[in-house]
């Protein structure tokens, strides 16, 4: 199969789809692997590097989309990238498609088959290609968060963990998944008081079970949010519902309730963010600030720690690319339920029932999509 690594243009974003040590992988089997002139630079991967592991080093990225059958990408297509897919392409990326209508459209409109990392599943009920980010992502947002509480960044002026004879921040987390517990350790480990909130009782409970009174679990509700406000320093947003857009857990009314100079860090903003105030920033401009409070919601958060980032995201996305690479993708769907969840966008039509709903469209089923032509062996 010809497999394209275009390097990635969102705002500050040096992750790459793939390393050197998967391109091998897949050259060994005999795929053609074409990279994109300097894709992997800002991570440490020269063009020599993926030379060496038996990729094609292209400089047109228009002829690098052209010739592709599968396309391995980090963050959604941008603009000029969703234009230049076709029928018959397989896109294999982030795409977080419910709060983007422009992108769904885009890829409707391409006739692409495009498969989101961030919905496909593993048998514990998890998200094994959204994990490793959202590690990432919870782990950062802490650091986000302690820095933008300084003065200078416009925060209140509190130190997380306190010091002898003060108290330490109060931090809440909406959300007790992988962000939210990423999220949570990290404060707990500087100091920080902790209040992490959650819909899933039986999420709770491991939570308490793992950290017992260091952590302080809440059921969350709007008025328990709200109680919790007033006392705030810091609150990270971690909820999701997959595919789907983040529910609005913080109004803009409770937005008075927190101190002036809280920080607010909207992890889920690329759902469409759990705030009603929030609205995607990027890592050139990460804040603003609304009522006093201020707001760090940049999408592509493990885009600032590019390498580790790349490095856990490509040990995760790898087996499937191969399954992928090596089964064709409608093969690859048919024998993974698991991978087959990642199916948003077929030929035109929406298979995720929530991106559907998101946008008031109609979803074709997945069973359908996949029964579709899978005698003709046309696209196997
Ligand atoms: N901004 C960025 O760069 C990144 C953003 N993310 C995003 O972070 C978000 C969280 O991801 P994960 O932690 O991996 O998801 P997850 O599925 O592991 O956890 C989500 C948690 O939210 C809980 N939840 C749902 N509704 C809730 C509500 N109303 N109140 C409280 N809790 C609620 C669920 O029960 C679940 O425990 C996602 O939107 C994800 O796309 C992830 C990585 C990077
Ligand atoms: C999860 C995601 O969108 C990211 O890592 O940028
Ligand atoms: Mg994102």
């Amino acid at each position: 199969m010809d497999i394209a690594v275009p390097r990635e243009i969102k705002n500050h974003e040096y992750r790459v789809g793939m390393t050197p040590g998967g391109v091998h992988e897949l050259t060994r089997a005999g795929h053609r692997v074409r990279v994109e002139s300097g894709a992997g630079a800002g991570v440490g991967f020269s063009d020599e590097q993926y030379a060496a592991a038996g990729a094609e080093l292209v400089s047109d990225v228009e002829a690098l989309f052209a010739g592709a059958e599968l396309i391995v990408k980090v963050k959604e297509p941008q603009p000029e990238e969703y234009r230049r897919l076709k029928p018959g392409q397989v896109l294999f990326t982030y795409l977080h498609l419910a709060p983007d209508e422009a992108q769904t459209k885009g890829l409707l409109a391409s006739g692409c088959t495009a498969i989101a990392y961030e919905t496909v599943t593993d048998a514990q009920g998890g998200l094994p290609l959204l994990a490793p980010m959202s590690e990432v992502a919870g782990r950062m947002a802490v650091q986000a968060g302690a820095h933008c509480l300084e003065k200078a960044q416009g925060g209140r002026g509190v130190l997380l963990g306190g010091v002898p004879g003060v108290l330490p921040a109060r931090v809440l987390v909406l959300g007790g998944g992988v962000v939210g517990i990423n999220a949570a350790r990290m404060a707990m480990g500087l100091g920080a008081d902790v209040t992490i909130f959650d819909k899933s009782l039986a999420r709770l409970k491991e939570l308490d079970a793992l950290y017992g009174p260091r952590l302080k679990t809440l059921y969350s509700t709007a008025d328990a949010i709200e109680a919790e406000l007033a006392r705030a320093d810091l609150v990270i947003g971690a909820v999701l519902i997959p595919g789907a857009s983040a529910p609005k857990l913080v109004t803009r009314a409770m937005l008075k309730k927190l101190p002036r100079g809280a920080v607010l860090v909207d992890v889920a903003i690329d759902q469409g963010g759990c705030f009603e105030t929030s609205k995607p920033t990027t890592h050139q401009q990460p804040t603003f600030e609304v009522d006093g409070v201020v707001h760090y919601c940049v999408a592509n958060m493990p885009g600032g720690v590019a390498r580790t980032s790349t490095l856990a995201l490509t040990n995760a996305t790898l087996p499937f690319v191969q399954a992928l690479a090596n089964k064709g993708w409608r093969r690859a769907l048919s024998d993974n339920a698991h991978l087959a969840e990642g199916l948003n966008v077929h030929n035109g039509k929406v298979v995720y029932q929530a991106v559907a709903e998101a946008h008031q469209l109609q979803h074709v089923p997945l069973e359908q999509v996949l029964m579709e032509t899978v005698g003709d062996g046309s696209d196997i």
